[in-house]
């Protein structure tokens, strides 16, 4: 029986949403406009890389030709030799909402469509009967924050005041995300998991997507670093994936890094969390080579998001590109016959675009193997094509949405 790994890369859109405009992200390119930077000098930083964009495997597979169909243009030095080794296309997201929770669902064959809950950007961001009812149910003092911001520029704000006061921060951004920062020795790091607990019962009437735990460690005079230990705490799926369905189904599933809390650890089989694109990988990798026959392994590397995106680093983003790219022979290595490898993405968040917020825009689809067929897929109207194509290939009753290009 045929096996299936499943990789997102998180946040490694290729432009070209047609919605986009709804978003306030016409022209938000992930991919394009990085390999656009590089190609200006803008992606060099001493010690770390320079030059053009070199992703060889990748473009081997058909990434290049993926991103000139989605957007219309080819990215510099994204031109393949020769015809793609993959079947290369992109995916529409047609969710409501341009986050992690979204993207994710519509891949295993959920498109969200209901509106998520946002907390509005202003000062207040939440509702004065949430954060009073955080209070005195958590016992605070108060809350920091309050507000729309970057996770990293907010603790830099305010962590010393929530050291000194025992305030815990709670902010907010484009998407359906209360976050709450905490220092792990000063505020305790249980007590922040319980604490996002509390919050996440009072965020469910409100439809908020995630509570995020954020816990971080230093001091005034080192900084301020967030660590390993982020959790999210996010609202189950409202309806069946493809998890569900393996699940049924007796199938050996894997899941590795995010993936886990994205779906509620509902039908996510082994969990593993390593930190890191690398360490994700590698997990995955072995997982996959121990799979049995009929299995999935699905992995999220969060670092092109977390690390680069929202820190719009282009030349941190590009690294992480060409350091994935640098690891797709050892994918082709652990595929046997009749096993299918897909590479994809969940949403955009574009390095060189305003904010720091996530952008709607297509996602690459890059689906390979030993056996599987290769060459354009064109634009899929939906990322649940993607849960559909694997369900086909490992034989599982589809989920609801999505049409296999198998
Ligand atoms: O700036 P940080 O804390 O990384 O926040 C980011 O992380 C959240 C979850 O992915 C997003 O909503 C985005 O705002
Ligand atoms: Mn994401
Ligand atoms: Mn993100």
């Amino acid at each position: 029986m045929p096996r299936a790994i499943l990789i997102v890369l998180d946040s490694v859109g290729i432009g070209g949403a047609s919605d986009a405009a709804a978003y306030g992200d016409t022209g938000a390119d992930t991919l394009g406009h990085i390999a656009e930077a590089c190609a200006r000098g803008e992606g060099d930083r001493v010690g770390l890389r320079e030059g053009m964009l070199h992703l060889p495997n990748l473009v081997a597979l058909g990434l290049g030709r993926a991103c000139e169909a989605s957007t219309g243009r080819m990215p510099p030095n994204l031109d393949p030799i020769g015809e793609p080794a993959a079947a290369y296309g992109y995916g529409i997201e047609t969710s409501r909402g341009k986050d992690t929770p979204s993207g994710h669902w519509e891949i295993l064959g959920l498109p969200v469509a209901f509106d998520w809950g946002y907390f509005p950007d202003s000062r207040p961001a939440f509702p004065p009967e949430l954060t009073e009812a955080l209070i005195r149910e958590a016992g605070l003092p108060g809350i920091l924050g309050d507000r729309h911001a970057s996770g990293t520029a907010i603790i830099e704000a305010f962590g010393a005041e929530h050291v000194r006061t025992g305030r815990p921060i709670c902010y907010t951004s484009a998407d359906s995300v209360l976050q709450i920062a905490a220092h792990e020795e000063a505020f305790g790091l249980d007590r922040l998991y319980d604490l996002c607990l509390t919050a996440r019962r009072l965020c469910d009437p409100l439809r908020i997507g995630r509570v995020i735990a954020r816990p971080f460690v230093g001091d005034e005079g080192t900084g301020f670093t967030r660590t390993a230990n982020r959790r999210d705490y996010a609202t189950p799926p409202p309806e069946d994936t493809l998890l569900d369905i393996l699940a049924r189904e007796g199938r050996a599933v894997t899941t590795v890094g995010k993936i886990g809390d994205i779906f509620a650890h509902r039908a996510t089989g082994r969990e593993i969390k390593p930190h890191g694109n690398d360490a994700c990988l590698d997990a995955a990798l072995e997982a996959f080579r121990a799979l049995p026959d009929g299995g999935l392994v699905f992995v999220n590397l969060v670092d092109f998001d977390t690390e680069f995106g929202h820190r719009r680093d282009v030349p941190g983003y590009a690294a992480a590109l060409e350091a994935f790219d640098a690891r797709i022979p050892e994918i082709w290595e652990v595929l046997g016959a009749g096993d299918l490898a897909v590479v994809t993405a969940d949403h955009g968040n574009d390095p060189t675009w305003r904010g720091t917020d996530h952008t709607r825009e297509h996602t690459p689809i890059l689906a390979f193997g030993r056996d599987t067929p290769r060459g354009a897929l064109g634009g899929r109207s939906s990322l649940a094509d993607i849960g559909a194509t694997v369900a086909r290939h490992l034989g599982v009753p589809a989920p609801r949405h999505g049409r296999s290009w198998l």
